[in-house]
This record gives structure tokens, C-alpha cells and sequence, in this order.
């Protein structure tokens, strides 16, 4: 018998069984995301609004093509309309062949007068094969293309738009439905597009060619039509139902599975013991949509068959007409032979029109976010100042505030200082007081919500903001790991310096004390630092620091602002780290730690609490009065002294 791992799994007979047959997911996390919104607003609009909209989405879809590559886009749609010409054409001449191969007379005679229709009929299949091919070639060529450019106008508008645009849910949420989704649609609404004009050129083409044979067999055409587009719709909702579950599911498996089999997780899943509690999450969600799975498989197949039923129904009714019109004498036999014919190829072509024009509003939806998104992340792109700036020699802060959005108070509240070229300043305070924001304001990663920044008196809103930035760097507390090699990690500090003034990379990382440690590494600066690809090493929390603060020596800017730069440093890299931090008459620092022996040599120290200034000045000035800093001070002093006292007693 085979070994069962794991825990017993919940019976069938547990509550998210029952909750699922209910027909509602009693789960919240398998609630419908924001992304879903228009998935659902889909499924709930009719066939013929969306017909409606349709010539709206043809221009936009058409419109995104043809900026794309005009040549293409001409291409694809001209080279279809031709093989429907060739369609009719050969449908004509097939009528030629069979009138000629069902006329009275000996058989070697037929087929002789039959010759030039059938040569005519061969040359139209083959030109009008060639001609889809050609147009499928440029449909092809189309998709990478628009790819390009979507993807290309998304990432330039994410990476421009102001920090403060991330910290607004509506953008976030905005920005993760146009790159999960809208983005990958462009392509698509242009796929469907093209297969649209496919689909109606083949209808049109066949509709031309019975109405030149015989005009009465033109309603036959929409009798058998009708019922095939109606059910063709209903199928095209119903697998766009199960598609939606299946996604659902998927979203939170993924997640799962990034718990359940990802390598960050693995020890602190194996710490906490935490498997049987995830293999119950999975089996609990997994119960829920296995039941709306199954559902939806039934609704599915009803529909497919009523929809078989009807089509049935009306190729018999077809027929019958057809017989009464050949019995009638009103149609001839190789006339009602080639509608036969006509109506296969129309039912594909209709299959295909119908299929895409719901495919096109759907995608059209999702691409709809993409626009909207780049719409509010253009008006999210700071736009400056004009004026130039090289350097400073102070920097005021003037009552600055800034409330972070959707939140109750101020995160930095009506701070007044000064950085002066040449100091070293600390920003000190206990957890969430608000120096990282205070930082990022200084920084210029923010804008403050009130007061004014002035660089030596020119308020800071008036300057060049890529200038700004061009002066500042920042040892961030949440630093990435860039999954690039030691040296990339160290460059792009300023990956833009030709090797003119500023330490090498190599000198940056001896300053952080970096070096010695990528020079171990198996490729040395050439390691890659992502384990996910070959040969890529990963790097303790404390060496990961070292290359960030080498990244930021790297940058050689006259603002170096550290925040918490070595919180997880050894005592001696933390040695060597702050010898690089101290004065230098071309720069000013502006430093955060909780490790206050750092900041006694600081020429400021600003004591912050609930965002609000509450202390200034230097470290003696601080200690000779009661207050935040000495407190703090003596804390951690006291920690040190006692653990002293206690060995000098063991001794
Ligand atoms: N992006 C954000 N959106 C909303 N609130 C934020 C955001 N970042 C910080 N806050 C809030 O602003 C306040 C100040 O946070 P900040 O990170 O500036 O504190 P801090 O003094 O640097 O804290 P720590 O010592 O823990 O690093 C906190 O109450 C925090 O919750």
C-alpha cells in the first residue's frame, strides 16, 4: 500500500465542501481580485452592447497597429481582404465545374468543358491559401512589435513617475492591472482585430458569391447562420466562465506555491513547522474550486449541447429548403452544391467573427487599464523646476510636513533645520518618529505636503529634478538585492560615470570593506549575486550591506544621506564603514541609526518623535539636558557598561 505523507486531509464532508455546493466561496482570499472587475463586467454584458462598441474597438485596435508598423498592419488586413476576393472567385468557378460536370452528354465531354472552371477554382484555392499565409506572416510579425512598444511605454512611465505615486493604493492597484493584464492585451485586441476582418471577409466572401449564383439561397445562408452565431456566442461566455475560475484558482495557488516550494520560504516554513498548515490551506481552497470546477463543466456542457441541438435543427431546416428550391426547379443542382459548399465555409468564417469580436471587447477592457494607467502616470511624472544646480552650501528646511496618503497625521511634521556643507548630521528617534521620511524629504524622493526645501534659498521645487537627484545618494534601510554581478551591483550607483573623477568601483568597495569578501567570491566582481541562474552566489545580510554602502561611496555625491547603513555590520566593517563617513569639506551626511555611539562625533544631531523636532544640537549639548537623546543614550550606554561591569567581576 503506498505510504500517505502528510496530514489526514479535511473529509469530504468539511465545511468548504458544503459552503462550495452552496455556490458561494465561503473563502474571502478566493474573492474576486481588482483585476477581476472587468472580467466580471464581461460576463455580464450582452452579446449585442458588445457588437455595439465594436467599431470603437476596430479604430483603437487598428490605430495601435498602424503605429506600430504601418507596413504590417496593411498587410494583414489588405492580404485577408484579397483571399476573400479569391473566396468568391472560387466558389464562382466551382459553380462553373459542377454546372459543367452535371450538363447532359458524355462524360470525357463534361470534364473537358469543365476544365477552364476547375483550372480557374485550383488557382483561386492556391492564391487564396498563399495570400493567408502572407497575411498570417504579418499578423505574426505584428504581435512582437506592439509587445515592444506596450511593454517599452508601461516601464519608461513606472520608472519616471514620482516616489510618492507608489504609496497611493489606486496607483498601485492601477499599475498592476495595466502590467498583470492591460499590457499583454495590446497585442491581442490587435490579434482579434485582424481575425475579425478574417472572419467577416470570409462571410461577406461567401454571402457575394451565393448572391451572383443564386439570390434566394442568400436566406438559406442566414437561417443556417443565425443559430451556429448565437451558440458560438454562449459557448465563447461559457469558457470564458471556466477560464475565470481557473484563474482565481491559479492566483491563489501561486501563492501558495511560492510558499509551499520556494527557497526564501523553506526555513522558516521548516522553523515554524508550518507544512501541515499549508497542505490544509491548499486542500481547503482546493475543495471550493474543485466544486465550482465541476459546475461550471456541467453548465458547459448543457450549453454545448442545446447549441449542437439547435445547429442541427436549422442545417436540417437548410436543407429542406434547399430540396423544396431544387425540387421547385427554382435552383439548379450545381447551384445548390456550391451553397453547400458556401455554407461550410461561411459557418468557419462566422465561428471566427464571432469568437474574436468577443475576444476584442474582453481584451479591450483589460487594455483600457493600460491607457488609463499611463494617463495617470503621466500626471504623476514630477515636473521641476528648470533651474540648474551643481553643489551647495546649505540646505533648509523650512516647516516641512508630509502626510503620506490615506493616512491620519503627518509622518514628518513642521520640521525646521539646516545642512551645511561639510557636516556630518544625524537623525535620531525611536521606531516610526519619522526619520527615513524626513531623509527621503532631504533626499528629494518626496515632495513635502507643506513647507519648503531651499538649496541655498532657491526652494527646491523650482530646480531641475534629475539635477537634484544627480547630487544625492541614498544608503537606503530596505535596500534590493539587484540580481546583477558584484561589480553591476556597485556601478549602477552611477552606471552613467565614464571613468573620469570618483572612486573606482574597487576603491568604493575597500572603503565599505566589501572588498575582500567579492574577492572570494568564486568569480570574483563578475559573480553574479542571483542564485537563481547558474553560477549565481547570494551573500549574507551583512555582506549584501557592504556592496550597498561601496554602491553609495560609489556614487561620490555631495548629499550622501545613510539610513541605518549598518545595522547588519560586523563591529569592524561598521569600523571601517564610518571612517568614510566622516567629514569632508565637498559633501554633507545626513545619518540615521539607532546605534548612537555613531552619531556622538555628528556636528548636528536632530531629535525626532512622532514626526515633530523635539531635540537639537550636539552630543554634549544633548547630554547636559534631560530628554529623548540622553535617555536613549544612557540606555545603551548602560547596556555596554553593564555587560563591562559583569566581565571585569568574572575576571
Ligand atoms: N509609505 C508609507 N505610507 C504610509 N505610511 C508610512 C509610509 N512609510 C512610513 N509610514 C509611516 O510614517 C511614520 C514614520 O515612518 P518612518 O519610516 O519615517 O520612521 P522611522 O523613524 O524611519 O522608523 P524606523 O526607526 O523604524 O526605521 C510611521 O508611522 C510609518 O508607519
Amino acid at each position: 500500500m503506498a505510504t500517505v505523507i502528510g496530514p489526514r486531509p479535511p473529509s469530504d464532508g468539511d465545511a468548504p465542501a458544503e459552503d462550495a455546493a452552496a455556490g458561494e466561496s465561503p473563502l474571502p482570499e478566493l474573492a474576486d481580485g481588482h483585476w477581476m472587475n472587468r472580467a466580471t463586467e464581461f460576463a455580464h454584458t450582452s452579446f449585442w452592447a458588445v457588437a455595439r462598441r465594436l467599431p470603437a474597438l476596430v479604430r483603437e485596435a487598428v490605430g495601435l497597429a498602424w503605429a506600430t508598423s504601418r507596413r504590417d498592419t496593411a498587410a494583414s488586413i489588405g492580404l485577408n481582404i484579397a483571399a476573400g476576393v479569391l473566396t468568391t472567385c472560387g466558389l464562382l468557378a466551382t459553380t462553373g465545374v459542377l454546372r459543367q460536370l452535371f450538363a447532359a452528354g458524355p462524360t470525357p465531354d463534361r470534364i473537358r468543358a469543365a476544365l477552364p472552371a476547375l483550372l480557374l477554382a485550383a488557382a483561386a484555392v492556391t492564391g487564396r491559401g498563399a495570400l493567408t499565409v502572407a497575411a498570417g506572416w504579418a499578423q505574426a510579425r505584428l504581435i512582437p512589435q506592439i509587445n515592444y512598444q506596450v511593454e517599452l511605454r508601461l516601464f519608461e512611465a513606472t520608472t519616471a513617475v514620482e516616489l510618492a505615486a507608489f504609496d497611493d493604493a489606486g496607483f498601485a492597484e492601477e499599475m498592476d492591472r495595466a502590467r498583470d493584464r492591460g499590457m499583454a492585451e495590446a497585442a491581442s485586441i490587435v490579434d482579434h482585430t485582424v481575425n475579425l476582418v478574417t472572419g467577416v471577409v470570409g462571410v461577406l466572401a461567401t454571402a457575394a458569391a451565393v448572391t451572383v449564383i443564386q439570390p434566394v439561397l442568400l436566406p438559406c445562408l442566414l437561417l443556417a447562420a443565425v443559430p451556429e452565431a448565437v451558440t458560438a456566442v454562449k459557448l465563447a461566455r461559457r469558457q470564458y466562465l471556466a477560464i475565470l475560475a481557473w484563474i482565481t484558482r491559479r492566483r491563489r495557488m501561486f501563492m501558495l506555491a511560492r510558499l509551499m516550494a520556494d527557497r526564501h520560504t523553506a526555513a522558516e516554513i521548516r522553523a515554524y513547522q508550518m507544512r501541515d498548515f499549508l497542505l490544509a490551506e491548499y486542500h481547503r481552497m482546493m475543495t471550493v474550486e474543485t466544486q465550482a470546477q465541476l459546475r461550471l463543466a456541467r453548465s458547459q456542457t448543457v450549453t454545448r449541447a442545446m447549441g449542437l441541438s439547435v445547429t442541427g435543427v436549422a442545417a436540417f431546416a437548410v436543407y429542406a429548403v434547399l430540396g423544396g428550391l431544387l425540387l421547385t426547379g427554382v435552383v439548379a443542382l450545381a447551384a445548390a452544391a456550391t451553397a453547400l459548399l458556401a455554407l461550410q465555409s461561411a459557418r468557419s468564417s462566422l465561428r471566427t467573427a464571432v469568437f474574436a469580436t468577443n475576444s476584442l471587447y474582453e481584451d479591450a477592457l483589460y487594455y483600457q487599464d493600460y491607457r488609463d494607467f499611463l494617463d495617470r502616470a503621466g500626471r504623476r511624472i514630477p515636473t521641476g523646476g528648470q533651474q540648474a544646480v551643481d553643489g551647495f552650501e546649505r540646505i533648509d528646511l523650512d516647516r516641512v510636513s508630509l502626510r503620506y496618503p490615506d493616512t491620519d497625521g503627518a509622518a514628518v511634521d513642521e520640521v525646521s533645520l539646516t545642512i551645511r556643507r561639510g557636516e556630518v548630521v544625524a537623525l535620531v528617534g525611536e521606531n516610526g518618529s519619522g526619520k527615513t521620511t524626513l531623509a527621503k524629504l532631504i533626499a528629494g524622493l518626496y515632495r513635502p505636503t507643506g513647507g519648503a526645501i531651499r538649496w541655498d534659498g532657491v526652494d527646491a521645487a523650482e530646480l531641475d529634478p534629475r539635477q537634484v537627484a544627480a547630487q544625492v545618494a541614498v544608503m537606503s534601510q530596505d535596500w534590493w538585492k539587484f540580481p546583477f554581478t558584484a561589480r553591476q551591483n556597485i556601478r549602477v550607483g552611477r552606471h552613467d560615470r565614464a571613468d573620469g573623477p570618483g572612486p573606482s568601483v574597487e576603491s568604493a568597495a575597500r572603503e565599505a570593506a566589501a572588498h575582500d569578501m567579492i574577492s572570494e567570491l568564486p568569480f570574483g566582481y563578475d559573480t553574479l549575486l542571483d542564485r537563481q541562474f547558474k553560477d549565481g552566489q547570494d551573500l549574507s545580510g551583512g555582506q549584501w550591506q557592504r556592496l550597498v554602502a561601496a554602491r553609495g561611496l560609489y556614487r561620490d555625491a555631495r548629499l550622501l544621506i545613510c539610513d541605518e547603513p549598518s545595522a547588519a555590520l560586523d563591529a569592524r566593517a561598521e569600523h571601517a564603514l564610518f571612517q568614510h563617513l566622516r567629514r569632508r569639506p565637498d559633501r554633507a551626511v545626513v545619518l540615521i541609526t539607532h546605534r548612537l555611539a555613531n552619531v556622538r562625533h555628528a556636528d548636528q544631531i536632530f531629535v525626532l518623535d512622532h514626526g515633530r523636532l523635539v531635540q537639537h544640537g550636539d552630543h554634549d549639548a544633548l547630554m547636559a539636558q534631560a530628554g529623548p537623546y540622553r535617555e536613549l543614550f544612557e540606555l545603551q550606554a548602560a547596556g555596554y557598561l553593564a555587560g563591562a561591569g559583569e566581565a571585569a567581576a568574572d575576571r
